[in-house]
């Protein structure tokens, strides 16, 4: 059902975007005057949101307040992961259940030892719950990014063994990169047992406060409450991405995000793609190394009716550098039953948990094998 009404779109067209194209379908909405206080900000800041949800779903922030050290020191910490050695990143193997760990695509195994390094791995986890929903603007510094400026050795849980499925799942696949999960350090007993979380496998960890969900429910005419009970207590993801330069290889398939809302740091290489409603096509859009990419993900589809857009996307890195890429997931509480808000007219989707949402979505991820090129 789910699957049915997010379908794949199967289009390979892409070029660059022109400048307007850019702005149009990640358009730079700076936060600088609302988060000084300036009369008149929060509002105009509210107005840009709801034009880029409507259009795209897509739009980057700037003047953010995260400063650009905490960004710096992130892509550190990142690249120190991903030049740890193979065998011991592997020993980091993301289980599928708590989605947390190193995860690598076949063409890594496929490829034979000395080409492995340069393919498809990842890194997955979460950041400290509340980041999304609570708290003040102004401390947006708390953010993924700050997540991971720890430092330290490798320390998480290693399920060993528990990899070999996954191989096999992903022996298909034909994306190229390497990630790593984290999340949450602050998770009860009752949600370890929960599935989309778990320890992290990386020391990580971040005391994390932001209102972007309270200035998008603002944006559609609704309370700024009306997302609360969505991410009192959410599922987050962190996922650390190493895209290797491709040679017209596909980094992430066409897909939409599961999450509520993304944010994603960057660094300055070229790669991301977004499919253009009105065009009809894939557009290469530019990097801006200040900027947090923001995106909405299937759940906001839902929970504003179909009023947001989640749009498909995905990466393909032509340039002759690594790119790496450092997205959260606003996944919502796990036992959240997304339905549209009444608010917002009659009901275009069903009814369904955050949990059973997920696991749909990650199924398809692992066995739906698109075969986008760049
Ligand atoms: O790395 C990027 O630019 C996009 C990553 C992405 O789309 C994802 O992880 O869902
Ligand atoms: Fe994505």
């Amino acid at each position: 059902m789910l699957s049915q009404m997010f379908q794949k779109v199967a289009t390979n067209a892409n070029r660059d975007a022109t400048p307007e194209e850019n702005e149009r379908l990640l358009p730079v909405i700076d936060f600088g005057p609302m988060l000084a206080g300036e009369p008149g900000a929060r509002e105009l800041v509210i107005e840009q949101l709801r034009s880029a949800c409507e259009y795209s779903g897509f739009f980057q922030i700037v003047h953010h307040s995260i400063s650009h050290e905490v960004f710096r020191n992130a892509f550190r910490a990142s690249k120190r992961f991903f030049e740890l050695p193979f065998e011991e990143k592997l020993e980091l193997s993301k289980d599928m259940f708590s989605n947390r760990g190193y995860e690598l695509v076949q063409d890594f195994v496929l490829e034979g030892e000395e080409t492995a390094f340069d393919s498809q791995e990842v890194l997955d986890g979460c950041a400290d719950d509340d980041w999304c929903c609570s708290g003040s603007t102004s401390n947006l510094a708390a953010t993924p990014a700050a997540s991971i400026t720890t430092t330290g050795a490798v320390n998480g849980s290693v399920s060993s063994g528990s990899n070999a499925a996954v191989f096999e799942d992903e022996i298909v696949s034909n994306e190229f990169r390497e990630s790593f999960y984290f999340g949450s350090e602050n998770l009860s007993a009752e949600r370890l047992m929960r599935p989309f979380q778990g320890p992290n496998k990386w020391p990580l960890h971040s005391g994390n406060d932001f209102r972007l969900m309270r200035l998008l429910a603002e944006s559609l005419g609704l309370s700024e409450h009306a997302f609360d009970d969505f991410c009192s207590d959410p599922t987050t993801a962190i996922r650390l991405l190493r895209y290797p330069p491709a040679g017209g290889r596909v980094g992430v398939n066409d897909h939409r995000d599961a999450a509520a809302l993304t944010l994603m740091a960057q660094d300055g290489v070229a790669g991301l793609q977004i499919f253009d409603p009105e065009l009809n096509q894939f557009l290469a859009v530019s990097p801006r190394k200040d900027a947090l990419v923001a995106n909405l993900g299937d759940i906001m589809t839902i929970l504003t009716n179909h009023r947001y857009k989640s749009s498909l996307h995905r990466v393909c890195n032509t340039s002759s550098q690594d790119r790496y890429t450092i997205p959260f997931f606003l996944q919502g509480n796990i036992d959240y039953v997304v339905a549209p808000l009444p608010e917002l007219g009659p009901p275009q989707s069903e009814p369904v948990a955050v949990e059973d949402l997920l696991r749909d979505h990650f199924q398809n991820s692992y066995t739906s094998h698109t075969t986008s090129v760049c």
